[in-house]
């Protein structure tokens, strides 16, 4: 690039958009790229405090911010996610479809060590709608080592850094504990929450069964219930520390391989996620009833995505994990 002052820039090709800003009013590219400098295009530049312009002149091994950006999006984009065009050297990444969003984070550490570029996502593993915005990417230079690109390349050339996985609706197993429930004392709040929560993933109850805090019923309803088709078994209910509460001994006495008792997420913590062979198996507690977000709006679309969850995920969950009523995008306690 060749640093020009403005009067002797007449007839010279722009190298990077030029941004116009007034607080509260504009952010505009007033002059994209390639834009031809005319003569009366000099005091509008100058009015934005443009007094020197860059002429496009790359040297072989520099890459422009607006290609490079593009570059990075490729390399980093995997299934899911489409570009944006360069816009005053930034390229976005979009979801193209709705889904869960998976990020290595190891790897979006190792990216941004690499000199000028930057790579700045949303939070891994939460659900996205077609068109969120996932991440945006740029050098900060104008220009750049080509080296830092291949570098880019090579990086994400065995597994891309962002991806989304569609959600697959489900057919839901349901058991819900409780010996008020079983002999018609309260009706059972349960079924409601979990069927509306289970229909912003186009899932619905297929199989439901009351039983009450009674370890051989619920361990022969588990049973049972895993013998259907189903793509996921919630079991309700009874998952805290009174003598009446048999679930998490019931789940585990029907064969269930439970990954874990206990999720650092409040309110939820008394959540058990494990799995029979490959249907994931919920023990849900009665706060989900009663809380508007909670353990089950984190692990929902995990399970609605496939995704195999394991000890690591649910412990790192913790960070975050104290989840808030109002939405926040971007944010653990977004339930879209
Ligand atoms: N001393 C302690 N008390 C509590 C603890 C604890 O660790 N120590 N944990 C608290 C947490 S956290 C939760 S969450 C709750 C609920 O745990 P449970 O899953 O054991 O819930 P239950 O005891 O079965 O029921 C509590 C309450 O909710 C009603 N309920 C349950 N299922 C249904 C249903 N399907 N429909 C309508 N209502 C339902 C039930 O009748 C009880 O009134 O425990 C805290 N306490
Ligand atoms: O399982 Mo309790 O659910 O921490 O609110």
């Amino acid at each position: 690039m060749k640093e020009i002052p403005i009067h002797e820039a007449v007839g010279m090709k722009l190298g990077h958009d030029v941004t116009r800003i007034v607080p509260e009013e504009v952010d505009e590219v007033a002059f994209p790229r390639g834009h031809v400098i005319r003569e009366k295009d000099i005091p509008v530049l100058k009015s934005i405090g443009k007094f020197h312009i860059f002429v496009m002149d790359i040297p072989a091994d520099q890459i422009h911010e607006e290609e490079a950006a593009l570059k990075i999006g490729k390399a980093i984009g995997g299934a899911g996610i489409e570009l944006t065009a360069p816009s005053e050297g930034r390229v976005n990444l979009i979801a193209e479809y709705r889904g869960l969003v998976n990020i290595d984070r190891e790897l979006l550490r190792q990216i941004n060590s690499i000199p000028d570029v930057i790579v700045a996502t949303i939070e891994d593993g939460i659900p996205v709608k077609k068109g969120d915005r996932i991440a945006g990417t740029r050098i900060i230079p104008l220009t750049t080592a080509q080296q830092n690109m291949d570098d880019v390349r090579k990086l994400t050339e065995q597994k891309p850094l962002i991806s989304v996985h569609p959600f697959q609706p489900m057919n839901v197993g349901m058991i819900s504990t409780g010996t008020e429930l079983y002999e018609g004392f309260v009706s059972d709040g349960f079924k409601e929450k979990v069927s509306e929560k289970l229909s912003a993933y186009d899932s619905q109850v297929s199989e439901y069964q009351v039983v009450p805090d009674d370890q051989p019923q619920i361990v022969s309803a588990i049973k049972t219930m895993l013998d259907k088709k189903i793509d996921l078994l919630l079991v309700t209910g009874g998952m805290s520390v009174d003598p009446d509460d048999r679930t998490p001994g019931a789940i585990r006495a029907a064969g269930v391989n439970v990954i874990s008792y206990g999720v650092p997420v409040l309110p939820g913590s008394m959540c058990l996620v494990g799995y029979d062979h490959e249907i994931p198996v919920l023990g849900l507690p009665g706060c989900v009833i009663w809380d508007p977000i909670t353990v089950f709006d984190r692990i929902l679309p995990w399970v609605a995505a496939r995704k195999r969850v394991n000890k690591a995920d649910l412990v790192d969950l913790g960070y975050g994990g104290l989840l808030t009523v109002e939405p926040v995008p971007g944010k653990s306690s977004v339930n879209r």
